[in-house]
């Protein structure tokens, strides 16, 4: 039985790469925020989000379940509150690494971490990293670190992330680590938004299939009613009361179903508070460069003593007591403690400065946790109890992989994104006309000036740089001349979007192929 799971999580990746194709063009105009110039109205989005009655399989989803979710998830992550600013972000129970090929392109994002509890679907991940290597240079630096843990361990490498996201994880979880994985997110990693998606228990009356299994996938150890899941997030905002939390449903049923609410829900975390390095007034340097820690070898002898509970609750939140030597961290200066009373504030900002403080301190505890261990000292942790991994470090690197960057010059840039509106104006006009006939396109340069408003406002440059490079700009005119081209149409089979999320996730890809095999 393992053994056919196994397999049938090897072809996954295979499979991915076909949908991708599939729903590739359908997702970015389905997930992304469209181009601001585009003339999506909501009327036509919604009418392509939709499911249907099927006799046996009971709800289909168009387009299928998966898909909505990613770009639910991803729609918050582009909110404009904080869209370009996440850089830091982690997939909990991140699978194969499908969300990921996501999350790459979300601009600003230049660190993506996954945490899986298991080790089999890591191997189906290689492929997208190694795609990396070949794939064209990327424009912004990005590193992908893949750990192999518990994601309700505080591992240390979490903190810093600006952006957490969970989705379909939470109902295989068990209880006890449901709630450290809230004190992890919420208590430990402190991000600015965190996302959390799970099944609709209410929903599950809609599929026939699911009957057999006391109304819920096989795999999920509990699924929660829209109910259930309002009262687990309103309870964690009590708890963590830095956090708003606003719900919403993903994946609507048929018509006539409405009160059964949506497939799937969504919590949106959001700090009141969060603090980015850029954004921090002269005051809060002042605190954070006040941190008092020191990261100096010389000063690891003496006793250790982890007191201050600032320290504790917003830093490193872990080892309250660690009955060995080394280490020291001194309390608040008074000047600290006085920005904190004037700002109103009992916690520290998670910035750069103080994250790469931590990282370097850590390094130098795990270079002594070798000669520890050789002493045989105890370590007592007051979640994890004695012998608790040394310094919050719980977690196995499976995979860190750094994609190759270059900057591109600023002409270049100009460039591209001239000539993808310019293309983008010429795959518009052609599927209004369904055809592209031999005339011209004119286009105002002020339009274009548009698109490269964020790079420059110096319209001769833009014109001297398109004559440059082969454009005709006559007055304020940019002449397109377009070539003559065929019909081009995409087949698209009728049943292309079939899904039934009343599956375990392992056995949706394989109804999928027996789907694509019988087509
Ligand atoms: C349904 S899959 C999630 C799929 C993935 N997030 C996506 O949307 O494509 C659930 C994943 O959570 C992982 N998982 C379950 N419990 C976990 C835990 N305690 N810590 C980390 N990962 C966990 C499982 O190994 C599995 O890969
Ligand atoms: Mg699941």
């Amino acid at each position: 039985m393992i053994v056919a799971l196994q397999t049938l999580i090897y072809f996954r990746q295979s499979l991915l790469s076909v949908l991708e194709r599939l729903i590739g063009p359908y997702y970015i105009r389905f997930s992304f925020l469209p181009n601001k110039d585009d003339d999506l109205d909501d009327e036509d989005s919604e009418e392509q989000v939709f499911a249907e009655y099927d006799d046996e399989k009971g709800v289909v989803f168009f387009p299928p379940m998966y898909v909505q979710r990613y770009a639910a998830v991803n729609d918050c992550l582009l909110d404009e509150r904080w869209s370009g600013k996440l850089e830091k972000v982690v997939d909990l129970g991140y699978h194969d690494m499908s969300f990921i090929k996501y999350l790459k392109e979300v601009p600003g994002v230049e660190h993506i971490l996954g945490v899986d509890i298991e080790t089999v679907p890591l191997r189906c991940s290689s492929d997208l990293l190694a795609n990396g290597e070949f794939a064209p240079k990327r424009e912004t630096p990005l590193q992908i670190t893949l750990f192999q843990g518990n994601a309700a361990d505080p591992d240390y490498r979490l903190i810093g992330c600006d952006a957490v996201v969970a989705i379909e994880m939470i109902e295989h979880m068990m209880p006890h680590d449901l709630d450290r994985l809230v004190h992890n997110i919420f208590g430990f990693i402190q991000p600015w938004i965190a996302v959390i998606t799970t099944p609709n228990a209410d929903f599950n009356v809609l599929f026939k299939s699911m009957e057999k299994n006391g109304l819920r996938r096989w795999d999920h150890l509990f699924e929660w009613t829209r109910e259930q899941f309002n009262d687990w997030c309103s309870n964690i905002v009590t708890r963590y009361p830095n956090y708003t939390v606003s719900c919403k449903g993903i994946g609507p049923g048929p018509p006539g179903t409405l009160h059964h609410g949506c497939c799937s829900q969504l919590a949106l975390f959001v700090s009141k508070n969060y603090c980015k390095q850029q954004d921090l007034t002269i005051d809060s340097m002042a605190l954070v460069k006040d941190v008092p820690i020191t990261s100096n070898l010389s000063d690891m002898e003496g006793s250790w003593e982890y007191t201050d509970p600032l320290v504790e609750k917003n830093m490193l939140c872990a080892p309250t007591k660690l009955n060995c030597s080394t280490f020291q961290v001194k309390s608040f200066s008074k000047t600290t403690k006085n920005l904190m009373e004037k700002n109103k504030t009992d916690s520290l900002v998670h910035t750069r400065e103080v994250v790469d403080e931590i990282r370097q301190l850590t390094k130098m505890l795990n270079f002594d946790k070798n000669t520890l261990d050789q002493k045989q000292y105890t370590w007592n942790n007051i979640n994890w109890g004695e012998n608790a991994p040394y310094w919050n470090q719980y977690y196995k690197v499976v995979r860190d992989y750094n994609y190759p960057f270059e900057t591109k010059s600023e002409e270049c840039r100009i460039l591209e994104l001239i000539s993808d509106e310019i293309n983008r104006l010429i795959d518009l006009q052609s599927t209004e006309e369904n055809s592209i006939s031999g005339e011209k396109l004119e286009i105002p340069i002020d339009y274009l000036m548009r698109i490269v408003e964020h790079i420059t406002n110096d319209v001769d440059k833009v014109k001297d740089l398109l004559e440059w490079n082969g454009y005709e700009v006559v007055d304020n005119i940019v002449v397109y001349s377009r070539l003559i081209v065929e019909n081009i149409s995409v087949a698209t089979p009728d049943n292309e979007w079939q899904d039934n999320d009343t599956l375990s996730d392992v056995n949706k890809q394989f109804e999928f192929v027996d789907a694509r095999d019988v087509a």
